[in-house]
């Protein structure tokens, strides 16, 4: 037996050796030569390589479950997906991606570039002539199918994403070999406020792990890029002055999610003090529109609505309106593009500091709450269809009453002025939701 099992190939797997070992008792019984056993070995071996080699990528963070099981299969499937990205031809076309077209373009890290927001100032940046390179890992905390076609999209007009994850830091420090990122937006994270009480690990995962491992690698490249990345009107927790400004004090989040954005920010300070990293946060505010997320209300409103099925309208204590700041995608954008236009280089070099770095936190919004009820009369006028609704009381798992932004520190340092109120916007995504899904009451995703 002893001899039978030093023919076998050596194998990185520990699920594989594991399995060709059963087999191997059996064929003990049914074939008394050495090389027909050696052959059926060779032959079960092969199987289980193309069986991995056919399996789909590792979705992370999302999927990862922290169970131990899980993580060992996550780790063979790794090791024998050695290639998911590099040799000469990815590397030609990260090049190409980045390549900046304009006089005193940028070259931008997209993280999150299949995203919502990554997908719409990935667009942006290249149509005015920036160089994009998108990341992103195509998790399934919603449809990947709608990232894939985000990706598409992208493709088309010259955006390459590179599949991987931002806890990938040699993936990290292999692009900025590639292309000498001038700046990072950084927009990949684990969203949606509720799903924090599912699954609090995928949070930490992408939202602080992830975060710090690209401040890392950002601090040690040379010369280091300036960090744009999205933080949340949730950081504002429980405050009830309004509307919000990035003075006001936001150490009391109501969500898991919002205490990483927090975190976020407080973690951004250090690299900054500490590096000389040039780094600014975008508060977003409930951001909607065309190629949205499905895991937000206005976008399962809308499939519901169409479906006849019934929704759930949030009011607070004592029949309380439950509001947002919704902003529409497009103002987001020249927001974003703002703030890394405006933000000046990092200092440090080496991973060393040289100087005081630029530090900044903005806020995103639309300045112009709108109550969710509202949100729902705008949707059955475009829909012409009559919601079910169903007024239930806000869950105690995150959500805050109300949201409303003051954007007048971005008015002033890069000329933010919002101009697209919800009726407007949610006119161009029902346009582009019936155009994607058709207006079919059967779609299901
Ligand atoms: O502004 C932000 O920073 C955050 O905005 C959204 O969070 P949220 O405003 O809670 O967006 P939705 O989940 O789409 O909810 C919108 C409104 O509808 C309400 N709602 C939600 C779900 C539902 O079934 N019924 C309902 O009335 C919520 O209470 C909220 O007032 C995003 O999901 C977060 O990722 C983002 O960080």
């Amino acid at each position: 037996m002893d001899n039978n099992n030093n023919n076998i190939p050596s194998t990185p797997g520990k699920f594989k050796i594991d399995k060709s070992s059963s087999y191997i008792h059996r064929f003990r019984w049914h074939y008394s030569s050495l090389a027909k056993l050696t052959f059926w070995t060779f032959v079960f071996m092969g199987l289980i390589i193309v069986f991995f080699c056919k399996s789909p990528p590792t979705s992370q963070p999302n999927s990862i479950q922290s169970s131990s099981a899980a993580a060992a299969s996550d780790l063979s499937r790794r090791s024998l997906k050695t290639k998911s990205w590099g040799g000469p031809g990815w590397e030609k076309r990260v090049k190409s991606s980045g390549k900046i077209r304009s006089t005193n373009g940028l070259s931008v890290l997209v993280t999150g570039a299949a995203g919502f927001v990554g997908t719409h100032v990935s667009a942006a940046l290249k149509r005015r002539g920036d160089g994009v390179v998108g990341l992103d890992n195509f998790n399934n905390y919603y449809d990947p199918s709608l990232k894939r076609a985000r990706q598409s999209l992208l493709e088309r007009s010259g955006i390459f994403i590179v599949e991987g994850d931002i806890n990938d830091a040699v993936l990290l420090k292999k692009l900025f070999e590639v292309v000498p990122f001038t700046h990072v937006m950084h927009l990949a994270a684990q969203a949606g406020v509720r799903y924090a009480m599912e699954n609090p690990k995928s949070y930490i995962h992408s939202n602080i792990a992830g975060l710090v491992n690209v401040l890392e690698v950002c601090k040690s490249v040379n010369p280091q890029p300036a960090i744009v990345w999205a933080s949340s009107s949730s950081v504002y927790g429980l405050n009830t002055k309004i509307p919000f400004s990035e003075k006001d004090r936001t150490d009391q989040p109501a969500s898991l999610y919002a205490a990483t954005k927090k975190a976020g920010e407080e973690i951004a300070h250090t690299y900054n003090h500490i590096y000389g990293l040039s780094l600014t946060g975008l508060r977003f505010f409930t951001v909607y529109g065309p190629w949205g997320r499905p895991d937000m209300a206005y976008f399962f409103f809308t499939r519901d609505i169409l479906k006849g099925k019934s929704i759930s309208i949030f009011e607070g204590a004592n029949h309380g309106t439950v509001a947002r700041d919704f902003t529409y995608i497009d103002d987001i954008v020249k927001g974003c593009l703002g703030a890394l236009d405006t933000a000046e280089k990092s200092t440090g070099s080496g991973g060393k500091k040289k100087g005081n770095a630029q530090l900044r936190v903005f806020n995103l919004g639309n300045t112009s709450p709108v109550p969710v009820s509202d949100l729902v009369s705008i949707l059955e006028r475009l829909l012409k269809v009559k919601a079910k609704r169903t007024v239930t009381k806000l869950p105690r798992n995150g959500d805050v009453q109300f949201t409303h932004a003051n954007i007048s520190y971005a008015q002033r340092e890069f000329g933010y002025k919002p101009t697209t109120d919800l009726q407007t916007g949610l006119k161009k995504f029902v346009r582009w939701y019936v155009s994607y899904y058709g207006s079919g009451k059967k779609n299901d995703h």
